[in-house]
């Protein structure tokens, strides 16, 4: 039966990535991929024509899609409008809507880009780390939250980190159950020292500890973690870690392999329906000019075919594809360094099909 996809471009480079992921697929499909697209706007696109960042139109195709890629969304035209319109508030819908509470995050240094790391290559050669961030939770969607005034006159901001054990549970298996597939080590990110929220999140990682024996599980606070993504990041297998600590530590940890344009990501639910989208955002700074890396996009899509699809062959065509292309020598600017040659973002797209095709 055919599968389908919804594909949710978003705002700034996000059409012009999602195009070059879309190409990658087709390649599969015109192999016998029985997927079908479905196109919806979200975010500023979706606030543009419908007046809301996760308007109905993209809901009812997104609830019934097996699968969902998804650019990036927000922009600087939308940065003043009531926050309860603002594209970021629709990707926090959709993920809450959909139940994506498990964001996968790996961080993969391509060999062929250890010079476009910023940290010295031998610091970050070989590195192969899994974030796995808590994606429905935590200061992101608790109440109370608001910026209210006070008797005095004066405004307070408010918002409140919160963690029931049920939900730092089902996020702590899947890290475990990855642990347990790769190397056995599992890194719990918290600030247990200050916070009761992660001093909760910690008991319960200790307490399901129990049923993965041959995991080694460790525990970090997140100032800590920090510092060593970028003193000693192989000292890490996977890292499990809340919603707001997960956001900003993959952003860390994307520039250990390279670019932020090269980090993908998969959110799944408890049935494993998932949306695929890079881990950065829309980046209005060069959006229009065909300069976007597509790779994280790409990889996104491949990370689809491997956990909605099961085509894990495919899957690992494309990652073959894209290192293919890096050999080549072919870098978009982000990951420009002297004799390479620079490309823009549908070249890239170009040069991984041609990859697959030759493949
Ligand atoms: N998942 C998402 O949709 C998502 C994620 C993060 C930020 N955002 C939104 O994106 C907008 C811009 O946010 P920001 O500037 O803080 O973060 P950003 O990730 O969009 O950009 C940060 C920097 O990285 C560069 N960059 C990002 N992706 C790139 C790519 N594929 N190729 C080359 N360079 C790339 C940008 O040019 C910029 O210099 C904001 O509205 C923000 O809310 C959306
Ligand atoms: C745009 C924003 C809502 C989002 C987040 O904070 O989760 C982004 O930064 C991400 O990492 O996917
Ligand atoms: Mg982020």
């Amino acid at each position: 039966m055919t599968q389908t996809i919804a594909v949710l471009p978003g705002d700034g480079i996000g059409p012009e990535i999602i195009a070059q992921a879309v190409r990658v697929l087709d390649v599969f499909k015109q192999r016998g991929l029985d997927v079908d697209y479905q196109f919806a706007p979200l975010g500023g696109a979706a606030y543009d024509e419908y007046g809301a960042p996760y308007p109905e139109f993209t809901q009812n195709i997104c609830r019934k899609a097996d699968a969902v890629l998804l650019g990036a969304v927000g922009g600087p035209q939308y940065d003043n409008i009531e926050r309860a319109l603002r594209p970021e508030r629709g990707l926090l819908a959709i993920r809450k809507d959909l139940n994506l509470f498990a964001n996968l995050r790996p961080a993969i240094l391509y060999p062929e880009l250890a010079n476009a790391s910023t940290l010295k290559p031998e610091v970050v050669a070989g590195l192969n780390i899994l974030i796995v961030r808590e994606l429905t939770g935590d200061i992101y969607f608790a109440e109370p939250r608001g910026i209210g005034q006070l008797a005095d006159g004066t405004r307070e901001g408010v918002n409140t980190m919160r963690y029931h054990e049920s939900e730092i549970r089902r996020i702590g298996h899947i890290a475990f159950q990855a642990a347990q597939k790769r190397n056995k080590k599992l890194c719990s990110v918290d600030k247990a020292n200050v916070l009761e929220t992660t001093e909760l999140w910690k008991q319960i990682m200790i307490e399901i500890s129990a049923d993965y024996p041959e995991v080694e599980l460790s525990h970090m606070y997140v100032d800590n973690a920090a510092m060593q993504l970028v003193k000693a990041p192989k000292q890490f297998d996977v890292m499990v870690t809340g919603n707001i600590f997960g956001d900003i530590l993959s952003d860390e940890a994307s520039m250990l392999t390279g670019s932020i344009g090269m980090l993908p990501s998969a959110s799944l639910n408890e049935t494993g329906k998932g949306m695929y989208e890079p881990s950065h955002g829309s980046a209005p700074d060069i959006a229009g000019q065909d300069k976007a890396n597509p790779l994280a996009t790409i990889l996104s899509a491949a990370m689809m075919l491997r956990y909605s699809f099961n085509q894990d062959a495919f899957a690992d065509e494309i990652e073959q594809a894209v290192q293919t292309v890096l050999k080549q020598g072919l870098r978009t600017a982000d990951i420009y360094e002297e004799g390479c040659t620079l490309v823009g973002c549908t070249a890239m797209g170009d040069a991984v099909v041609a990859a697959l095709q030759a493949a």
